[in-house]
């Protein structure tokens, strides 16, 4: 399972063609992708499906992982590698009941949402958000690199990768505090030059 970096997007993070953008991020070297689409101006039922259908094509032919974003009834029909929930999603005993040979990822922000999940279902954890971002609306304080450390003396088997107002700057500084992985949406959406900021990541 390679999330070293790990791209995220959905049709409200981009003015551009999404199929174009993961195309040159796929090329560019991405090894993992999330399909969220939520929030103002998403697709859903089955603009959401056909849409999905065109991405997931492009990570399977660049052997890209391919993830959905909390809706589990997109699972199958888009054949995921696997589901990325939060604290308020589905939760993880359902999820593996269900898909028990999937990749399930779970974002944890604190030490009380680590104490109240069942950290040992997950197959890896979305820590964050590292630094401020103004892509998720209701995203959480940012917690810095510290909390990547914190998490890997909890769980050092268990892989990380940082999310939340990740660059070509600052990814570095995530990787060196433990995370296995960088996860980003708008370093890539609103690069200027894909192929240079995926290759700096
Ligand atoms: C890799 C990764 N990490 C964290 C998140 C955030 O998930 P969540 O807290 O459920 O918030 P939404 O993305 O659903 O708004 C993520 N999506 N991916
Ligand atoms: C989905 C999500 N979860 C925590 S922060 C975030 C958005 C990250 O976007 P960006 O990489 O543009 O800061
Ligand atoms: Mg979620």
């Amino acid at each position: 399972m390679n999330l070293r970096k790990y791209f995220i997007m959905g049709s409200q993070n981009c003015t551009g063609d999404l199929a174009a953008i993961l195309e040159k991020g796929a090329k560019a070297g991405i090894t993992a992708f999330q399909f969220r689409e939520k929030g103002t101006g998403s697709l859903t039922g089955q603009e959401k499906l056909n849409l999905g259908f065109q991405l997931r094509d492009i990570c399977t032919r660049h052997h890209v992982l391919f993830f959905v974003n909390d809706d589990m009834d997109m699972v199958e029909p888009l054949e995921a590698d696997g589901i990325h929930v939060g604290q308020d999603d589905r939760h993880l005993e359902e999820l593996r009941e269900k898909f028990p040979d999937k990749i399930i990822g779970l974002s944890v922000s604190n030490q009380h949402e680590v104490d109240n999940s069942p950290i040992h279902l997950a197959d890896y954890l979305g820590a964050g958000p590292i630094f401020a971002t103004s892509t998720k609306d209701d995203a959480k304080q940012a917690v810095g690199t510290e909390w990547i450390k914190t998490l890997k003396r909890q769980y050092p088997g268990t892989p990380i990768v940082g999310i939340g107002g990740i660059n070509d700057q600052n990814a570095a500084s995530v990787i060196d505090a433990g995370a296995d992985g960088v996860s980003v949406v708008s370093a890539i959406t609103k690069a200027d030059d894909i192929n240079a900021v995926v290759a700096s990541l």
